[in-house]
């Protein structure tokens, strides 16, 4: 079931043309990634999801609802790109003055030993390291026992360890049943942690699929490295239509092609009795797919 659904969305600021034309639907209970470089759109298409921005054009639900719906304030928790707190607030004060905005809030306390900030509590905001400033920011997306999740560029800026504990706790969040849509510009979280992927690109949808399923849509190309146990002919290779290029390094050979180039590959040298030592096969990454699909790449 659908929880989340946008059609033909488009928003501009002036003459910025932030949202072109995107579409998409969320299932009830998946991670649900935003990918996109700078710019594509991502934080204006979930704002106007979350009812923060009106849309210029196109239409969305959230839970069969408009986004402005007053109903949704407890059903949506948002955790946006920049955080509004104030530097003096404590993070007990803010966990209760948050509690205090919804009529059936979640246990604040149960909700920060979770999150990992229960000796925190008397810290203040401004004195948080960045991972506990993002860890208060899920405390506070999560604190109305919201059914649906959007979490913006949670793990921008911080270090890799602490981006590792975020995904885990993304994953929590989704195993409480919430759904999560989560906007991102790493390749990596995407990967990790998305059931279901829309990739933008200048205010549009360029595809949406799983992480899987764009890798191969994208038709990247995958390379297999070896070394060959008797002299090989390239020919043999490139006569395979799977294969693109042969190129060799010291005694080792490289393959780049697609399709099952493995199965042809490595049929031709049982065929002539060659043997692959060190065989190492390269699958295309999500980046790979990525610039395929946008034309360039992710940080531009
Ligand atoms: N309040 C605003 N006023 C004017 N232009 C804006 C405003 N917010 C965003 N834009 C512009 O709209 C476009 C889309 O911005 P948006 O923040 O939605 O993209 P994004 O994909 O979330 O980017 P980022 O990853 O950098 O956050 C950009 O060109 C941006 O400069």
């Amino acid at each position: 079931m659908a929880v989340i659904e946008v059609g033909n969305l488009s928003k501009r600021y002036g003459d910025t043309v932030a949202v072109r034309d995107v579409s998409f639907a969320v299932e009830s209970g998946e991670i649900f990634g935003i990918l996109g470089p700078n710019g594509a759109g991502k934080t204006t298409t979930v704002e106007c999801v979350a009812g923060l921005r009106v849309p210029d054009g196109g239409r969305i639900t959230v839970l069969g609802r408009a986004p402005r719906d007053p109903s949704l304030r407890a059903e949506v928790g948002v955790q946006l790109q920049e955080s509004q707190l104030q530097e003096k607030l404590t993070v007990r004060e803010a966990l209760e003055l948050y509690s205090a905005f919804y009529p059936d809030p979640a246990d604040w306390r149960g909700l920060a030993g979770d999150l990992g900030l229960d000796g925190k509590l008397r810290t203040a905001y401004g004195k948080l390291s960045g991972g506990q400033k993002q860890r208060l920011s899920i405390a506070l997306a999560l604190i109305g026992n919201p059914r649906i999740a959007i979490l913006d560029e949670l793990t921008t800026g911080l270090d890799p360890q602490a981006r590792r504990d975020t995904w885990d706790l993304i994953e929590s969040v989704r195993d409480r049943g919430v759904t999560v849509v989560l906007v991102t510009h790493f390749m990596a979280e995407a990967e990790r942690l998305c059931d279901r992927l829309a990739v933008i690109d200048k205010g549009e949808v360029v595809a949406l699929d799983t992480p899987t399923g764009l890798v191969q849509r994208a038709e990247t190309e995958q390379i297999i490295r070896f070394r060959p146990s008797a002299p090989l002919d390239d020919a043999l290779l490139t006569a395979l239509p799977e294969v693109r290029e042969v190129r060799h390094h010291g005694g080792s050979v490289e393959v780049t092609g697609t399709g099952n180039l493995l199965y042809a590959v490595t049929s031709v040298l049982a065929v002539h009795r060659i043997v692959a030592g060190d065989l190492r096969v390269e699958r295309a990454s999500l980046d790979d797919a990525f610039v395929r699909l946008t034309g360039h790449g992710n940080q531009e």
